[in-house]
């Protein structure tokens, strides 16, 4: 699904009006009505007080046209319009003409009115600004966005929420709602997936308005958001007459004396995720262990017993991933410089791998080809240098892939993946995700993917798709805290099938 600036969102609006042969009130009422039937399932009639509070642009339209619907079954509620400018949009004084027909009287609140009281099983709807933020609220308006923040009351914010700018701006922006849940329109928000600006809300989702999806396909995007439907078409089915060979063969490369695990997680996670054969290269003082307790791998061992300190491998490996538990010692960092000059096909890279390359800039140089990094936020820095915001670090990160040639897997709550031109956001996955090893398993399903004939691209995206499904299934059982890494690899069998079993049809083209 793309993501659209909100440029690109009035563009279709105006496009959609014209196409449809509609008014822009009609498509104000089609919104407002999907904000309500959204209510009106939840709370089927139930008397909690609803407080609307409506800008005076279309956001604010949206409250009015929702009101009326409120009005109309019943709601025990009450609307008030933040009168913070006197430049009314005509929709919203359409609507605040139909509320008035209606006998409702909203309260209009300025800046010396005393802010309503909010109840603590309240809800309170949030129609102040949408995408037509363009400064700071007055201070005022400021005071009342705190009163709604401190108050008990389930917050749902309309499109966006309010104070929060849909993109890049040069004013700091303090004084946001915090939305519990927000209602968007049509597509996705940059904002709610980026770490500074999504912590202002819980969770969103998308409400479809039917904006034209022929015009928003033609539309030019640098972002987009990773469905199960994208994925499927990614799929490469596994064949009846196929072998092990088929299916590749991968190569982990990693570990260190206590440090052995991280290789053994990324190597059954590459295996669990469908690749023929997963051959280890680790130090000698792993070799018991995993010969023990990971009998369908092969192992191969480095001379030396604690480190890595010259990489052999005597066959060509279908992929390869190397740097999980690695180490940074010198003999190391010299083994790894060495075997990135042969290494030809593209390297996924993780955790010391990446400290390399960070510290050693000039053996980005030797990378192959669209090898694939799959940095934290920490390791991301040393990487790529310190930004000044997330808008800054998505800038640098496309900058450096672009550059170097390489696939960048930025792992957080909505990892995203960035090719040098576009970046996908992951959709799957939970905070339980923050556990040990949750990176090399990570690494080890990416490698197996490659292994298997997919691109560094599709590689990156299933990967990370597979990899937070598996821990959504597992955290639904169990929960955030308990789960770990090896859950992951356990349940990637069960991400797959729940991937592919067939969805009833959907009646709207994706766009
Ligand atoms: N296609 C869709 O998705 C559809 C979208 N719809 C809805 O429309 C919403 C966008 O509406 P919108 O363009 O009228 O902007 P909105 O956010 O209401 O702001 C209003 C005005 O306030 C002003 N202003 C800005 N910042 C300010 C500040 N700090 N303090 C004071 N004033 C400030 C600024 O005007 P200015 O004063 O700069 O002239 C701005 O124009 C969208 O989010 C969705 O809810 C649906 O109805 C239909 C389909
Ligand atoms: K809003």
């Amino acid at each position: 699904m793309k993501i659209l600036s909100s440029e690109q969102i009035y563009e279709a609006d105006k496009f959609t009006i014209k196409k449809q042969g509609i008014t822009s009130d009609a498509l104000m009422e089609r919104a407002a009505l999907k904000i309500f039937e959204w209510l009106h399932g939840r709370l089927q009639g139930a008397q909690v007080k609803i407080h609307v509070f409506c800008g005076i642009g279309n956001n604010g339209g949206d409250g009015m046209v929702l009101s009326r619907h409120l009005f109309e079954h019943g709601y025990n509620f009450q609307t008030y319009v933040v009168d913070f400018s006197e430049k009314r949009s005509k929709d919203f004084l359409l609507n605040l003409e139909r509320l008035k027909d209606r006998k409702i009287w909203p309260s209009f609140l300025e800046a010396k009115s005393q802010l309503p009281q909010i109840g603590m099983d309240d809800i309170v709807v949030d129609a102040i600004f949408g995408i037509g933020l363009n400064r700071q609220p007055d201070k005022w308006v400021a005071n009342l966005i705190k009163h709604i923040n401190t108050s008990p009351a389930f917050v749902i914010s309309v499109d966006v929420p309010s104070g929060l700018p849909s993109q890049k701006v040069s004013w700091k922006f303090t004084s946001v709602i915090k939305a519990n849940h927000v209602l968007s329109f049509q597509v996705p928000k940059l904002v709610f997936l980026l770490p500074e600006t999504g912590k202002y809300l819980d969770t969103w989702e998308i409400l479809n308005i039917d904006l034209d999806s022929d015009f928003i396909s033609g539309l030019e995007s640098n972002y987009f958001l990773t469905q199960r439907s994208n994925l499927v078409s990614i799929y490469k089915p596994r064949t009846k007459f196929s072998h092990k060979g088929t299916y590749g063969h991968a190569v982990i490369i990693g570990g260190s004396h206590g440090k052995i695990g991280a290789v053994q997680l990324a190597g059954r996670a590459c295996l669990r995720s469908g690749s023929g054969l997963v051959s280890m290269f680790v130090p000698g003082c792993g070799y018991n262990a995993l010969q023990s307790s990971f009998p369908e791998a092969m192992i191969l061992t480095d001379t030396a017993m604690d480190h890595i300190t010259e990489i052999e491998i005597p066959f060509t490996a279908s992929a390869i991933g190397i740097g999980m538990g690695l180490g940074t010692f010198k003999k190391t960092v010299v083994a790894f410089g060495e075997f990135l000059q042969k290494a030809k096909q593209p390297l996924v890279i993780d955790a010391d791998g990446i400290n390399i390359l960070a510290k050693h800039q000039e053996m980005l140089k030797q990378l192959p080809e669209n090898s694939i990094l799959t940095p934290h936020p920490k390791e991301l820095e040393r990487l790529i240098g310190s930004w000044d915001d997330d808008f800054d670090k998505l800038d640098k990160a496309n900058a450096f892939s672009m550059k170097h040639g390489v696939i960048l897997v930025l792992k957080g709550a909505n990892s995203l993946i960035v090719d040098g031109e576009k970046g996908y956001f992951n959709t799957s996955g939970n905070p339980g995700l923050a556990t040990a090893g949750s990176g090399d398993v990570l690494t080890g399903i990416i490698t197996g993917f490659l292994s298997q004939g997919y691109n560094s691209l599709e590689a990156s995206i299933f990967g990370v798709y597979l990899h937070g499904l598996a821990a959504d299934i597992k955290a639904s059982e169990i929960g955030f805290e308990a789960l770990i890494a090896s859950d992951i690899i356990e349940n990637l069998g069960k991400a797959f099938v729940e991937l592919l079993r067939p969805k009833p049809p959907q009646n709207k083209k994706e766009t």
